[in-house]
């Protein structure tokens, strides 16, 4: 399909530092919600600011439904942005917040009074057109901040972690909110978070960036189940990380074992990295399982346990059971093969395996042992 925004070959920089997009490619797809998901500093608002015409790409080119717009000015582009702080007028009531942008235009006063109340209406706020911006809960704000965006009927909705200043359980159902709204509007929207669990609860389409660069694009399934590399791995969800290699098709080794998988194509002997995520480990009695590890934490996680074991080799396993196992006990473990998710290890232009892809708070490897991704 035809992409609504198409960023060819863009480099940014700011000042005379090193570059924070070089030579890069992305394609938004039309009526989607795409999310950029990447630790701080990665360039996620960057590229929102090249789609909103803000920045300025030194090189490259950015289209609208084929259409150049890399020198089109923010006004002149069928795109709204919903900032973190949501940017409000204190001195205007609700009303006169969401119409603002009407009245710029010079819209007549009926259309504005009609437009405004559509777009309350959209973000479930009729009835409150007189409050005063200090008078709203941040649920509310965030609410008319995006009543103040999808008024202009824009094609394309950019959306600045507009959740981050709100406390956990309305942030839940905000995201759910959002979610609905953009289905119902069918329009697009390009949503920017570090949360990992927020990309995958809302979105049509991850977009995996780290250090300016995609580390993977897919469904929050796809991003899940089958990262692209261990940065993909680690920054999703919680996961066991093991170096491996793979013996030949079907056959991997790692933790000094040899493992049936699904995986095949693979290089005779090439390194890998291995995944499997703590959901997928049933504990079974010692002896009985794949290996046996002593189990050395757990806690309750109120749907499950989460407890973690250290194997023969000292390696660390992260389990989430429902079944609550003591600490100090022996257990076995047992995972189906296409439990076992193989990446290629990608090697360092230093030539080194290295690891400094990881998230700003992923854990460091423990003395050689297997990390453990959190
Ligand atoms: N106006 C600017 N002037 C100089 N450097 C900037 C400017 N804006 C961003 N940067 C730098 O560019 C890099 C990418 O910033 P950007 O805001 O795109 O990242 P981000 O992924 O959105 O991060 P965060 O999640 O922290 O907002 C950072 O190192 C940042 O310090």
């Amino acid at each position: 399909m035809e992409p609504i925004v198409r960023l060819e070959g863009v480099t940014v920089r700011y000042g005379d530092d090193p570059p924070v997009l070089a030579d890069f490619f992305l394609d938004i797809e039309e009526g989607k919600f795409t999310t950029l998901l990447g630790p701080s500093g990665c360039g996620k608002t960057t590229i929102l600011r090249l789609i909103a015409g803000f920045v300025r790409p030194q090189r490259g080119e950015i289209y609208f439904r084929r259409q150049r717009i890399t020198d089109l000015p923010p006004n002149r582009r069928k795109v709204n942005t919903v900032f973190q702080d949501y940017a409000l007028f204190p001195h205007l009531d609700v009303f006169e917040n969401v119409a603002f942008g009407l009245r710029v235009r010079g819209e007549r006063e009926a259309k504005v009074r009609e437009r405004v109340l559509d777009a309350l209406r959209f973000v479930n706020l009729l009835g409150f057109e007189r409050r005063h911006v200090h008078e709203l809960s941040g649920g509310q704000r965030q609410r008319v901040a995006i009543a103040r965006a999808i008024v202009n009927e824009p094609e394309i909705l950019l959306l600045d972690e507009p959740l981050s200043a709100l406390d956990r359980k309305l942030r839940a159902e905000m995201q759910y909110e959002l979610r609905n709204l953009q289905r119902k509007l069918g329009i697009t929207f390009v949503f920017v978070t570090h949360d990992q669990e927020e990309a995958l609860a809302m979105s049509d389409t991850v977009v995996v960036l780290n250090e300016g660069k995609i580390q993977q694009i897919g469904t929050p399934k796809q991003i899940y189940d089958e990262p692209a590399n261990r940065f993909v791995a680690r920054f999703i969800g919680e996961s066991n990380l093991f170096e491996g290699v793979m013996l030949e098709d079907y056959r991997v080794a790692f933790q000094g074992r040899v493992f049936t998988c699904v995986d095949r194509g693979f290089p005779r002997e090439a390194p890998v990295d291995v995944v499997l995520r703590p959901e997928d480990l049933e504990i079974v009695p010692a002896g009985e399982g794949l290996l046996d590890v002593r189990i050395v934490s757990e806690l309750f996680r109120g749907v499950h346990y989460e407890m973690v074991g250290i194997d023969d080799l000292g390696g660390r396993w992260l389990i989430h059971s429902t079944r609550r196992v003591a600490e100090g006990t022996l257990v076995g473990i047992r995972f189906d093969p296409d439990a076992i998710h193989v990446m290629p290890r990608v090697r360092e232009e230093n030539g080194s395996f290295s690891d400094s892809a990881a998230p700003a708070d992923g854990l460091a490897e423990e003395g050689g042992t297997p990390a453990l991704a959190r």
